[in-house]
């Protein structure tokens, strides 16, 4: 087998299910990088020099890379939720802060960075429908899940005190995530904006003397903040699910736990999504999400390898995470069953289960 490098994108990383599943016998691997620089953890020598001279890949490399070079875009400023999950997720990466979730997807989409990183759902405040939304629009694969513990701070410009505060600012969900106890300390009013972190960058750069931003403990040092209340959250355990997204999907694996997430609409009628739930059942797949959202009133351009596909109409679209492997059979199977009587399926992507501590 020749491993070929494709002239402007990343090191190659196989795709589809089965590909390269006998270790690579490496004929000649030519020396070069991405215009992004990118190094996902495949050797890449920088000289002729025989000390340098290219290792045989190993199935090691084909694996989700730890991060070390790769570009990671989230939406928010430095300090923001995502960025942490980005690197729970690639320790060693360096992230890449985007205005908006649509700028991370294109982001990764045009070579700019390598990974997107994207909060799907939370344990108090629920999903984040628009991005589920934004997964159909682009053609990026799920390639991982993080989820990590939200520790909210309530922060605000040196000198201020609680009692000051007649406003509190942040991302939507943060701040409905501390709606009792923003409450409780008699802050009235709320603010939304991008992010948490944003909020933080606002109010320290406004000098603003009655609002407090909520946010990390990380953004209260970034921006130079107090921090005047730690832990404001409503529920301690306040966890929120992260995904990974890249511009290739990795190669499902079934010596470790993974999650399969898809998305499909039916037809309308009775019975049809008890037969699309038997699908799983009968084959004892456990799904551990499942999440519907109307679209009757709103076309959708699904992205697929044709740019200009026709608007689609759905009235649900039904998007589930399996708790099984795209290299099992069995899976396999079931999603080949569906999709003999679905109007639609898409796999989001096949990746490993995040079993850390949140
Ligand atoms: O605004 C942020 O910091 C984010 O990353 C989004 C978010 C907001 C609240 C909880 C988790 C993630």
């Amino acid at each position: 087998m020749v491993v070929s490098t494709p002239s402007t994108a990343s090191p190659p990383i196989p795709t589809g299910v089965g590909a390269c599943r006998q270790p690579p016998r490496i004929l000649s691997m030519p020396v070069r990088r991405s215009a992004t620089g990118d190094r996902s953890g495949v050797p890449m020598p920088a000289s002729r020099d025989p000390i340098s001279l290219p290792r045989p890949l190993t199935s090691a490399d084909l694996m989700e890379p730890t991060g070390d070079g790769l570009k990671v875009a989230y939406q928010g400023c430095p300090g923001a939720y995502s960025e942490a999950a980005a690197k729970k997720a690639y320790p060693s990466c360096h992230t890449v802060p985007c205005e908006y979730f649509e700028t991370a997807f294109q982001a990764v989409e045009r070579f700019v960075a390598d990974r997107a990183v994207l909060p799907l759902e939370n344990s108090l405040g629920g999903s984040i429908h628009r991005n589920y939304d934004l997964l159909l629009r682009h053609r990026l694969h799920i390639v991982g899940e993080v989820r990590l513990a939200v520790r909210h701070c309530l922060l605000a410009n040196r000198g201020v005190k609680i009692e000051n505060l007649r406003s509190a600012m942040s991302h939507p969900q943060a701040l409905a995530q501390c709606e009792q106890t923003l409450t409780k300390l008699g802050i009235e009013h709320r603010e939304a904006v991008d992010d948490t972190a944003g909020a933080a960058k606002l109010i320290a750069e406004q000098k603003l003397q009655d609002t407090g931003a909520v946010a990390s403990s990380l953004a209260a040092q970034l921006y130079g903040l107090d921090i005047l209340a730690e832990n404001i959250q409503d529920d301690t355990d306040n966890v929120t699910r992260f995904m990974m997204l890249a511009r290739e999907p990795i190669i499902p694996r079934t010596d470790k736990p993974f999650k399969t997430s898809i998305v499909f609409s039916l037809e309308e009628g009775p019975g049809q999504l008890f037969k699309a739930l038997a699908v799983f059942a009968l084959r004892k797949i456990n799904l551990t999400k499942m999440e519907s959202r109307p679209h009757k009133k709103r076309p959708l351009r699904v992205a697929d390898d044709n740019c200009s596909a026709p608007l689609k109409h759905f009235d649900y679209l039904f998007y589930v995470d399996l708790e099984a492997s795209m290299a099992d059979p069995n899976a396999q199977n079931a999603l080949g069953n569906l999709k003999e009587f679905a109007t639609f399926l898409r796999v989001l992507g096949s990746y490993p289960t995040d079993v850390s501590e949140a």
